[in-house]
């Protein structure tokens, strides 16, 4: 059975989710599914004793390998490396630290099939946020959504649980995509060629909290996703209505303001 399927996942210091990962993963997508999916980690050079850990998953006969960047580094970047390296018309993204349940990828995979693009919201009826996940990254999440919202009609394009058809990535413009920053769903919705009348797909999932290794976000991502939403904003509604973005900027700040107001109060 050929590869049709593949599943990319940007992977830091994650040695320790490796396993789970990827047994859960071939697990959930049942014994069709495994045969046409391949499973792809994109490691900056973690030298974590991921690679050995891959390496005793192939032996198992898991359709699984890890490419190691070594001069490269970033979130972004690592997610469209892998993207080029896959096989699979259809492609999904994910985090290594089972935040995104592989038990979900199956149905991602299924909407993909009908959709140019899917995204799996945290923000639908009957799923949620883990509620032991930072107050402060529920503000900075929310007020991140509301300031994507004229670019893209996704409910949720912080999403790093994400798929697409990867003809379109390959019908993108050289140069179009830009790989700094965290937030790839944004950069791809807003930039693909994706059709007009075809919706973005939605498959709700409940986001989990991390129980190995840390997070990676760091203040520094604020301002790098400050300066990715100028370079859309520029993209999309052209320099003249930079504008449009510093209205927005002012509404982000006092939006800042009123949910810390309203936690305090
Ligand atoms: N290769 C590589 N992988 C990275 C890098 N930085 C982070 N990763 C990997 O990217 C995934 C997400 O990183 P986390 O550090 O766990 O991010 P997070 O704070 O949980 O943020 C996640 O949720 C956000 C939603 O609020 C998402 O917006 C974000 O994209 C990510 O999915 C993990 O698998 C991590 O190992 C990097 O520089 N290089
Ligand atoms: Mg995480």
């Amino acid at each position: 059975m050929s590869i049709t399927q593949s599943v990319i996942v940007p992977a830091y210091k994650e040695k320790l989710n490796i396993k789970p990962l990827t047994t859960r993963l071939f697990a959930a997508l049942g014994n069709d599914g495994a045969k046409s999916t391949e499973l792809i980690f994109v490691d900056d050079n973690s030298q974590d004793g991921s690679v050995e850990e891959v390496e005793a998953l192939q032996k198992q006969g898991y359709d699984v390998r890890i490419i190691v960047r070594t001069t490269e580094r970033g979130l972004s970047s690592a997610v469209l490396r892998g993207f080029y390296e896959a096989k699979g018309d259809y492609i999904i993204c994910m985090d290594a630290d089972l935040q995104h349940p592989p038990e979900s990828v199956p149905s991602l995979f299924d909407n993909l099939k009908t959709h140019p693009f899917v995204i799996g919201t945290r923000y639908a009826p009957g799923v949620g946020i883990d509620k032991d996940w930072p107050l402060y990254r529920r503000v900075i999440s929310s007020t991140a959504r509301m300031m994507a919202r004229p670019l893209t009609t996704a409910s949720d394009p912080m999403s790093g649980f994400f798929g697409l058809q990867k003809k379109y990535l390959l019908e993108a413009k050289d140069g179009d995509i830009d790989s700094k920053g965290f937030k790839i769903a944004l950069e791809l919705l807003a930039k693909l060629p994706l059709p007009a009348d075809k919706p973005i797909g939605e498959v709700p999932f409940s986001f989990g909290v991390r129980t190995e290794g840390e997070s990676k976000l760091s203040g520094k991502v604020i301002i790098q996703y400050l300066e990715q939403l100028k370079e859309l904003y520029v993209f999309k509604f052209g320099a003249n209505n930079l504008v449009l973005f510093l209205l927005f900027a002012i509404i982000l700040v006092l939006y800042i303001l009123y949910q810390f107001y309203s936690l305090l109060f």
